[in-house]
């Protein structure tokens, strides 16, 4: 019997989604490419993610929301920074009928300080437990302490920490090529990037947009006024940023955008 929450995502809506999805397998051969990276969040008509940092905001409908679970099923893993694990306690799973625990991403927190404060009731470990999803691998800055009680929590679920070296600027932040090879060492293979506003910026800035694969955003027809998490990126001198290869298509309400960024 299907869960209340199940969802259904309309087959005739995937095949225009596929040119901006990683191919099944197509990186596997080579050990030397990245994994395949989306960037695919759902905003505001002003561009907002949230309400305020921190405050988790319903965006997306329902057939856009099912979207967003069918791309879940397409990747290995699915990234978020650890300010909207905080915020949002997600599943990060694929809650589509009948979706196998093959099939559902990995989920990875970007948290260079070791700041996400799961317990055993963290819907994602939960979800895990269940096996209805996978556990979360943590990435932390390399000598960031974590307490064994919180590494065994999260291994028993089946997740780990993984140390990663900040980037080599000296600066706080990891270098997204460096994050993406990690990764690709764990086997993974696709990531979906889903957030939050930080993550996306630093993606689309001048830094981070070479890793960007393809792009998927959900326009919802809301303005969330003044004060939300906003996704405005940097501005790169002498380069405006832009897609390619659009398509536009209406979901209900909501119109879902596809594009590649063009260098
Ligand atoms: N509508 C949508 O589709 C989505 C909405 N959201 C919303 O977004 C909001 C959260 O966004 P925001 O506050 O911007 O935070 P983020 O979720 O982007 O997390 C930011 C934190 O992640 C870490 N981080 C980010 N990038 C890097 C990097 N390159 N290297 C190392 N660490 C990094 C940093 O942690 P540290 O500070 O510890 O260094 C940073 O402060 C929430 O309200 C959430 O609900 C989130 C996802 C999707
Ligand atoms: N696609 C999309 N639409 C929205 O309206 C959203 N608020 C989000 N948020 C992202 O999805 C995560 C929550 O996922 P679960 O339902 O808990 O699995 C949230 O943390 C954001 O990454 N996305």
């Amino acid at each position: 019997m299907s869960r209340p929450d199940s969802l259904t995502f309309p087959p005739h809506l995937i095949p225009p989604l596929s040119p901006y999805l990683p191919r099944p397998d197509s990186r596997r051969e080579d050990p030397s490419s990245l994994p395949f990276l989306t960037l695919t969040y759902a905003a505001s008509l002003d561009s907002m993610l949230s309400l305020a940092p921190g405050v988790r905001t319903a965006l997306s409908g329902p057939l856009t929301k099912s979207m967003t679970h069918h791309l879940r099923t397409r990747h290995s893993a699915i990234l978020i920074g650890v300010n909207t694990a905080l915020a949002d306690d997600p599943a990060l799973n694929s809650r589509l009928v009948g979706a196998p625990l093959s099939s559902q991403p990995r989920p990875v927190i970007l948290d260079p300080e070791a700041r996400w404060d799961f317990t055993s009731q963290s819907k994602v470990i939960q979800l895990a437990e269940r096996g209805e999803g996978k556990a979360p691998f943590v990435v932390a800055g390399e000598g960031v302490e974590v307490s064994d009680e919180r590494r065994s929590l999260l291994e028993r679920a089946g997740g780990k920490f993984l140390a990663l070296r900040r980037g080599k600027d000296g600066g706080k932040r990891f270098d997204w090529g460096d994050v993406l090879r990690l990764l690709k060492s764990e086997g993974l293979d696709s990531v979906m990037v889903e957030g939050g506003g930080e993550v996306i910026n630093s993606l689309l800035g001048k830094e981070g947009n070479r890793y960007v694969d393809s792009v998927i955003v959900t326009i919802a027809p809301t303005w969330l006024g003044k004060g939300g998490v906003v996704v405005s990126p940097e501005r790169s001198e002498g380069a405006q940023l832009r897609l390619r290869d659009v398509v536009w298509q209406g979901y209900g309400e909501d119109v879902v955008l596809c594009g590649r960024i063009e260098r």
